[in-house]
């Protein structure tokens, strides 16, 4: 049964989905973005109190790639945090009643359903690539940010192949069709990966600064520091280019360049002992620190509408 404490199989994240937003209707709705490359349905949960009206937006993906099991975790912590404290905690109460999140539990569910029956460690999706015997593209580098240009490979049986084209997979062309038709009221932009407690923003594909670089510093700077006032979990920030490696293709770049400024790439526990195999006893603290800083960036949007 599903258990916010425990790595739960796709199956199980599915039925709880589809559970959970019909038992809370009134903080959340569930909607098909579309369909996996093996025809998994991409559910996207909508939290947030029903005003009738759009309001502003944050939007929050998790499992990019397929062995970071505690994003998976995290995405489903956050959804039953924010239903569970909405009425008691003032923060949360006063974010889901003037804003909306839109978290996508899964990103690449058929590279997470292949970690659990044949690969623990597979990271990219499960597309076959024509003219090759390896399979998979990298969907951190398969977006339109100087796609394939540095820290991608055109092999195929790369980790890091940045796909035969921009948005190859259908994971991808189904987030970023989403993001670019409301991005009008998406704000927010939040991708977690893990390991290594980094909160990085943009670039990743080239090492000019972004516009916005030191409100985003400034914000990632009190976003970590909420983060390590629970556990004292040491958190570093910075553009990703200079603060984890130059790579092209990532949907924070691309969102970021659409239009939507408040782009970050979470990094979560731990920082290499026990990296994708973060344990389970792990779960509950990596996310309630980490709600501290989704909670701050939010707030912080919130404030500057
Ligand atoms: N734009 C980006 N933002 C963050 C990262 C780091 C993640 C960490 Se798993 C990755 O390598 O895909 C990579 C890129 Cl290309
Ligand atoms: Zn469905
Ligand atoms: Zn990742
Ligand atoms: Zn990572
Ligand atoms: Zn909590
Ligand atoms: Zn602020």
């Amino acid at each position: 049964a599903h258990d916010y404490t425990k790595y739960n199989n796709w199956a199980t994240i599915n039925d709880w989905v589809v559970s959970i937003s019909s038992a809370n209707a009134d903080l959340i709705s569930r909607q098909e973005i579309g369909n996996t490359y093996e025809g998994r349905p991409m559910h996207l949960l909508t939290i947030g109190k029903k005003t009738g009206s759009a309001k502003p937006a944050v939007f929050m993906d998790c499992g990019f790639h397929a062995r970071e099991w505690i994003t998976h975790a995290f995405c489903q912590w956050f959804i039953n945090e924010a239903v569970s404290t909405y009425g008691s905690d003032p923060e949360m109460t006063n974010l889901l009643d003037r804003m909306d999140f839109f978290v996508l539990p899964v990103f690449n569910i058929d590279g997470y359903e292949y970690t659990w029956t044949n690969d623990r460690m597979w990271r990219k999706t499960r597309s076959r690539n024509s003219g090759s015997s390896c399979i998979g593209t990298d969907p951190n580098r398969n977006f339109d940010a100087g796609w394939c240009t540095v820290g991608a490979s055109s092999n195929p049986c790369s980790e890091t192949y940045c796909g035969s084209s921009i948005e190859s997979e259908i994971e991808s062309k189904n987030l970023a069709n989403f993001i670019r038709s409301n991005k009008s009221i998406i704000k927010a932009y939040l991708t977690v990966h893990s390991y290594s407690q980094l909160l990085l923003f943009p670039y990743s594909y080239k090492y000019d600064l972004a516009a916005d670089h030191s409100e985003l510093l400034s914000v990632s700077q009190g976003a970590i520091a909420a983060l390590s006032s629970l556990y004292g979990t040491r958190y570093t920030s910075g553009p990703g280019a200079t603060t984890i490696y130059l790579a092209a293709g990532g949907s924070d770049d691309w969102a970021y360049d659409l239009g939507v400024k408040y782009s970050y790439t979470f990094e979560l526990r731990d920082e290499g002992r026990y990296g994708f195999l973060l344990p389970e006893s792990q779960i509950k603290p990596t996310c309630e620190e980490t709600m501290l800083a989704v909670k701050y960036i939010a707030s912080h949007v919130l404030n500057n509408l």
